[in-house]
């Protein structure tokens, strides 16, 4: 019984801790590291509330430091995966008629935990399992996630407001009701508020979940698994189940109450379950809501007035960050002649020392990319570039994967705008960048646009006015997220929802009303306060 209307206020974003020297959160953070270093914990997977464990595990390891194993997770086959399916579904009758305040209190509380009592542990895990130090580990566990929860509950509340006109005599309601059936959240490695995210938005406006964590971010997305249980989420609405790929696409994706995907991964994953969607169709019980945000090949795109210093800082922190390990990270740049010569000099300035190193060195910018499959990738790259006549690696270039999987952060300069590694997804720490003469703007501009089947971030950097506002009507359909005068990466919640369009996703905005309009289905209520009693129309009547 809901006896009043309840309100929430809009949240603040919640403030990244800066971790200098002699804070009391470095320090904690550093022991906290040690102590998670040294124990092997054993995660199973969390169906209907119970912990269930297969026997079939696989390791969780620290790309910096490889031979240290986390923990050992148990992964779902077939027969858990049908259990989860079964334990949501069971769920969903008392969960999609819990007020809404309830529901959004659950995700509230976790907000709390996580940047409360949880705050220490969530970064350190995350620094480990996905190896980030630790600014870049308390932007993205700590305060995105927390924004998404308390940003999401807010929009959640809007949306409940939105209701149509009624004019006399009739009452016009919507009603936002969950997706009938389970909603399947597939993960990324990358972040760990993208783990959480993806089964909390739809869970929060009523829907129940089944939950894919990367393999390579288990550790952390059970952590945070562990802090919405202590926040009393009930057993079942979202279910924990680690699994390969193919059994989730082959027992999860293809079931007939499979009312929804949320998606955050690679373009190609994605097409594969749009595919067997595709495939699948007139077995579902609704249409499926497809929802993916996926790769990117970003864009920095420099004009001859730009600022130099605010360049450079947006080339190396847009393109390193994270070792490049940013669907939005700026992985190809266009740089006017007549800069390049400065630009050179001041890149190999902020290089030249750059080097990966393990999360405990609080100097290293970067540190491993995540995993042997990932590392040989980008290696596969820089010996392609090393033979390739339109190419020439002109920063790093090496890489080692002995301890961890390093890989120096490398500028490689092209010949023409078209070069294999300006127009791929590398997922990695490197940068091509292509010189085009100052009179060639518009030429080169359409080829940035055109030249990937990409559109997710991009940045131009200019002073010229009226050049900024050329650049940004010629590249309109080329960035979802879209920057001027700073990095393509590092959007906020609530202040730049997020996603792109073309191959990089069906632009749904993480961290909108937008993404939570995909998780309900709204039901139109009409009510004649004193109905109409007369068939015929006026002018039919005598
Ligand atoms: N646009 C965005 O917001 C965004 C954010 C983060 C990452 N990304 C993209 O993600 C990619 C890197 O992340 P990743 O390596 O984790 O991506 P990935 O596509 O390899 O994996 C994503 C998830 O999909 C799962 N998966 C793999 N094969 C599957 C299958 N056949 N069926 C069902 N699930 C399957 C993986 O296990 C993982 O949980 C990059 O392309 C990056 O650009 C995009
Ligand atoms: N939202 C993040 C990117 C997420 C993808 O990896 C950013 O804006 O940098």
């Amino acid at each position: 019984m809901n006896n009043g209307y309840f309100t929430l206020k809009k949240p603040l974003n919640e403030r990244p801790m800066n971790y200098r020297v002699g804070c009391p959160e470095r320090d904690a953070v550093m022991e906290e590291l040690e102590r998670q270093a040294a124990m092997t914990i054993d995660i199973p997977c969390i169906i209907g509330g119970k912990e269930v464990r297969t026997g079939n595990t696989k390791a969780c390891v620290e790309p910096h430091r490889h031979a240290n194993v986390l923990a050992n997770f148990h992964l779902a086959g077939k027969e858990e995966l049908e259990m989860a399916i079964e334990a949501a579904l069971e769920a969903k009758k008392t969960w999609k008629n819990m007020p809404w305040e309830h529901r959004a209190s659950i995700f509230l509380k976790a907000a709390e935990l996580l940047t409360g009592p949880y705050r220490t542990k969530m970064a350190a895990a995350t620094m480990l399992c996905q190896s980030k130090n630790p600014y870049e580990a308390e932007i993205d566990v700590v305060c995105e996630l927390a924004d998404f929860l308390r940003f999401n509950a807010y929009f959640l509340q809007e949306i409940y407001c939105t209701q149509p006109e009624s004019s006399a005599n009739v009452w016009n309601r919507v009603e936002y009701r969950p997706l009938e059936g389970f909603v399947a959240a597939v993960s990324p490695f990358n972040f760990t508020s993208i783990g959480g995210n993806l089964p909390t938005a739809p869970a929060m406006c009523g829907n129940v979940v089944l939950w894919k964590p990367s393999s390579t971010a288990v550790l952390s997305n059970y952590y945070f698994m562990q802090i919405l249980m202590e926040a009393g989420m009930p057993a079942g609405v979202i279910n924990f189940v680690p699994c390969n790929g193919s059994d989730f696409g082959k027992y999860v994706v293809s079931h007939r109450c499979m009312a929804g995907f949320h998606f955050t991964g690679s373009t190609e994953v994605f097409q594969g379950i749009w595919k067997q969607v595709g495939e699948n169709i007139t077995s579902y019980k609704s249409y499926p809501r497809l929802v993916g945000e996926t790769g990117g090949k970003d864009f920095i795109f420099a004009h001859k007035s730009a600022d130099l210093e605010a360049l450079i800082c947006g080339l190396v922190r847009g393109a390193f960050a994270y070792q490049g390990q940013k669907c939005s990270a700026a992985s190809r740049a266009y740089i006017p002649e007549s800069l390049w010569p400065a630009v050179r000099e001041r890149l190999h300035e902020e290089l030249k020392d750059k080097k990966p190193d393990d999360v405990r060195n609080p100097k290293a910018f970067l540190n491993a990319v995540i995993d042997k499959k990932s590392f040989d990738h980008i290696k596969e790259y820089l010996d392609y570039v090393k033979h390739d006549p339109d190419s020439e690696i002109i920063e790093g270039g090496n890489c080692d994967d002995s301890v961890g999987y390093f890989v120096d952060p490398t500028v490689i300069l092209a010949k023409h705008d078209k070069t294999r590694t300006m127009v791929e997804e590398i997922f990695g720490p490197v940068l091509t960048i292509y010189v085009y003469p100052d009179d060639k703007l518009e030429e080169i501009m359409r080829s940035c646009d055109k030249s990937t089947g990409y559109a997710l971030t991009g940045a131009i950097y200019a002073n010229d006015r009226l050049a900024i506002m050329e650049m940004e009507k010629a590249l309109t359909n080329a960035a979802g997220n879209f920057y001027i005068n700073d990095k393509p990466t590092g959007a906020v919640v609530g202040q730049q929802p997020f996603g792109g369009g073309r191959g990089s996703g069906t632009n749904d905005k993480a961290g909108s009303a937008v993404n939570l309009y995909r998780w309900v289905s709204q039901r139109v209520i009409k009510e004649s306060f004193v109905p109409d009693k007369v068939v015929l129309y006026p002018h039919m009547e005598e």
